[in-house]
């Protein structure tokens, strides 16, 4: 391992080395610039996606000398740029055009020739994103946390050397340095992306025109919502999954109505199916060449846009790990320890780069812990109950464990389901589809696994989440009054039926 004694760049170099033109560096606008080497900083955040830049400002906030070094030129990360964020605009916005087109009528709603103007989608989507990626910088300047708008490198375990994106090299000097570059797409062996006909997320969040045919390669998170958004603005939409379910390790029972419910809406789906490579084809589409998992004849699918999304990986190109002897292991993540430490202890780790789902909320509480952590108190990340939601129409979220997972583990356990089909609110609104799945410790009756495909599910888990963290029973949440009418009302009687029965199914 390198040690600063060992590794120490000259005073003489660590200054500003390089300056090609007069501009002034973007961050002076900051209130507070801590961006030469002679003052050292608490805290240098390397990455300012939503687990860097919450950690910046938690660390600001406990009266810590703050810096965060973001390459992009905007703070918020893959997912307020190219990931969560717009792709929740587009959700959002493709389900009011589905809906005005095929569901209005039978509501009483007339309304004229509906047309998709999708040039003013895509700037509602921008309009979206620039809004809360400005908003943060907005946070920066309030918290005091200065930012530098650049790529950071570790020089030695105290010295990040930031080449500024607009041209400028200096240095940051720190006591502690956090890393929380995140993660990218990962590729397929033998296709080649260009972020136009071959896509990634990104490019599917920025599609100009709606393709006929979409082909997705993984039936995980991103390849179900984005092959919802264009399903629904009109594209044939095939997924290829190499498993034999869909939604990447979901409860198995929900994963099944799911597939039922998105078979309904139009998705092709073509399980246990591996894809073997793409080609030309004469008339400028793509084919996908496909065959079973097991093996067999090859078909070959046509496409307009085909979706590559089966992934996504640890994200430290550039980062001069090599400098600091942190090594990343076979999945090219960071090893960290309890703490967030990496193998050197001033050297800390959190989000998509180092262990665990690839999740904002799951990065976000771990810069907030790992700060605290570093400010010599504790953190808090409870891991057994971090929630998933994967936001289509209906949405699908979970908490806890599937009831896979705590068959293979051996616990007893009770199982209660209520399905929305029974609940007044969702009856009412004519959107009823899926339903609750609650499993508890049959001997204490713990809930162990939370599971919603529903209407709001995504907002609905919040409660499941918070009584898992409370180590609720699901006799707690059936004796909780929940209001009526609504949508939560379905957890209660999902809670009733686990422990006892439900009154309306
Ligand atoms: N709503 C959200 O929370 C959200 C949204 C977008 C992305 N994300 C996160 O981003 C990450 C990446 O998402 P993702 O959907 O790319 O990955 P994923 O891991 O969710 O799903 C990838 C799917 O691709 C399949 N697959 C892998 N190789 C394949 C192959 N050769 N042929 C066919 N199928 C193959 C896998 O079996 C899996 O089902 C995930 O960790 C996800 O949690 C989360």
């Amino acid at each position: 391992m390198l040690r600063l004694a060992s590794t120490k760049t000259p005073l003489a170099q660590i200054a500003t080395r390089h300056v090609p033109t007069l501009r002034a560096p973007a961050f002076t606008s900051m209130p507070r610039l801590y961006s030469t080497a002679t003052e050292e900083l608490d805290l240098v955040v390397i990455g300012g996606g939503p687990g860097g830049y919450v950690a910046a400002i938690k660390a600001a906030q406990l009266g810590l000398k703050t810096a965060c070094v973001e390459k992009r030129g905007t703070l918020g990360g893959t997912c307020l740029n190219v990931g969560c964020i717009p792709s929740k605009a587009m959700l959002n916005n493709s389900h009011i055009y589905h809906q005005t087109q095929h569901d209005l009528k039978t509501r009483g709603i007339d309304v004229g020739s509906v047309a998709l103007n999708l040039p003013v989608m895509l700037k509602a989507k921008s309009t979206a994103v620039s809004g809360l990626t400005k908003g943060i910088e907005g946070l920066f300047k309030k918290n005091k946390v200065a930012y530098h708008k650049g790529a950071g490198k570790f020089l030695n375990a105290n010295e990040i050397e930031v080449t500024g994106n607009d041209g400028t090299v200096s240095t940051l000097k720190a006591k502690n340095i956090l890393i929380a570059t995140g993660s990218v797409p990962s590729g397929f062996p033998g296709i080649e992306i260009d972020e136009k006909k071959i896509v990634t997320s990104t490019g599917a969040l920025d599609l100009q025109e709606v393709p006929k045919k979409m082909v997705v390669i993984g039936a995980g998170v991103i390849g179900l919502e984005l092959g919802s958004v264009w399903q629904r603005l009109g594209a044939e939409v095939t997924v290829v999954e190499y498993l034999g379910a869909i939604g990447a390790g979901m409860d198995s029972d929900m994963a099944k109505a799911f597939h039922r419910t998105l078979s309904k809406q139009g998705f092709k789906f073509k399980l246990s199916t591996k894809v073997i490579g793409t080609e030309q084809l004469a008339d400028g589409r793509v084919g996908v060449k496909v065959e079973a998992a097991k093996g067999g004849n090859a078909e070959t699918l046509e496409a307009d846009v085909v979706l590559v999304s089966i992934g996504r990986k640890p994200y430290t190109e550039g980062l001069g790990l090599e400098n600091v002897g942190i090594q990343v292991d076979e999945r090219g993540r960071i090893p960290i320890d309890s703490e967030f430490r990496t193998s050197v202890p001033n050297i800390r780790c959190i989000g998509d780069v180092t262990y665990g789902a690839m999740l904002a909320h799951k990065a976000e509480e771990e810069g907030i812990a790992a700060v605290e952590y570093m400010n010599g108190g504790h953190g808090h990340v409870n891991y057994d109950v971090i929630p998933s939601v994967i936001y289509t129409h209906p949405e699908v979220a979970w908490c806890g464990k599937s009831e896979d997972e705590i068959k293979k583990s051996g616990v007893s356990y009770n199982v209660g389901t209520f399905p929305f089909a029974a609940n007044s609110r969702a009856r009412t609104n004519a959107d009823s589809e899926g339903m609750v799945k609650m499993i508890s410790d049959k001997e204490t009756d713990r809930i162990l696994g939370i599971h919603i495909m529903g209407p709001n599910a995504g907002e609905m888990i919040a409660e499941g989440v918070l009584a898992m963290e409370y180590g609720a029973s699901s006799e707690d949440i059936a004796r909780t009054c929940h209001a009526h009418p609504t949508l939560s009302e379905a957890f209660k009687e999902a809670a009733m039926a686990t422990h006892d029965k439900p009154i309306h199914f």
